[in-house]
């Protein structure tokens, strides 16, 4: 086995997807290093979503390969692929799933890779969560369960972070300190960290930017 530590925390190169019914769509190469942070722009409709999903290895791409810490993505060992990712990867769904009938705190604590639950503690502090954590997610709103989320994916100290939309739900305060905890994230542990995004005030503050092409044969072929 090779000590060669790797210096991407991702790459990935000639990615493409193809849902049932639409158009190709194609992706511009990625290369991530460790500390580095990325938003990823574009139309509704472009793909920013796809290609987090393809990123994150929750869609097996039509063409193309990924890799994350320096190992490749292989869809064949979906156990080898969920090890990687359980160890490495911290995801912010547009749409947070949490497990209803735990806590906050619970849900919180479930990667088995989480941190103490002093640092936990502070994490929740930090995201302005943590006078809710005896709360159930039914009983939250939908910005409280968006910083859940964000919690969550920091839980186990990823060296990649993907966030879908990580602000949509967020008001000037706490989309601040959301952003203060993501970037300080990366900083602190050499996280790469990967954003797709419509918020005006994440692009303000974050410089290095792609924009996805809008690829309108997908609107083209749908049949009505
Ligand atoms: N499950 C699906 N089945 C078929 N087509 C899909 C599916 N999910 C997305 N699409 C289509 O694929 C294209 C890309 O969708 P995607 O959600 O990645 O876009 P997006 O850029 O994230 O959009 P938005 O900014 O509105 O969230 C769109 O044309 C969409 O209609």
């Amino acid at each position: 086995m090779s000590n060669t530590i790797p210096s991407a925390v991702l790459s990935a190169s000639q990615l493409s997807y193809q849902y049932r019914g639409g158009t190709l769509l194609s992706f511009p190469d990625l290369h991530l290093d460790p500390g580095e942070v990325l938003l990823v722009l574009g139309p509704s409709g472009c793909g920013k979503t796809t290609l987090l999903h393809l990123l994150a290895g929750l869609l097996p791409p039509r063409t193309g390969s990924i890799a994350l810490a320096g190992q490749s993505y292989n869809y064949t060992q979906p156990a080898v692929l969920d090890q990687i990712r359980g160890r490495n990867l911290g995801i912010v769904y547009q749409q947070p799933h949490f497990i209803d009938t735990l806590t906050a705190w619970q849900n919180l604590r479930l990667s088995p890779f989480a941190q103490s639950k002093e640092e936990l503690l502070e994490l929740a502090q930090q995201i302005g969560i943590a006078h809710l954590l005896k709360k159930y997610p039914q009983e939250m709103s939908a910005g409280e369960l968006q910083r859940l989320g964000i919690a969550r994916a920091l839980a186990h100290r990823p060296g990649l972070i993907l966030a879908d939309e990580p602000t949509s739900a967020l008001d000037r305060r706490h989309c601040l300190a959301v952003l203060e905890r993501l970037q300080t994230h990366a900083r602190q542990y050499n996280a790469a960290l990967l954003i797709v995004t419509h918020d005006d005030r994440l692009m303000t503050a974050i410089p290095q930017q792609i924009t996805l092409d809008y690829q309108p044969a997908a609107a083209q072929n749908q049949q009505v």
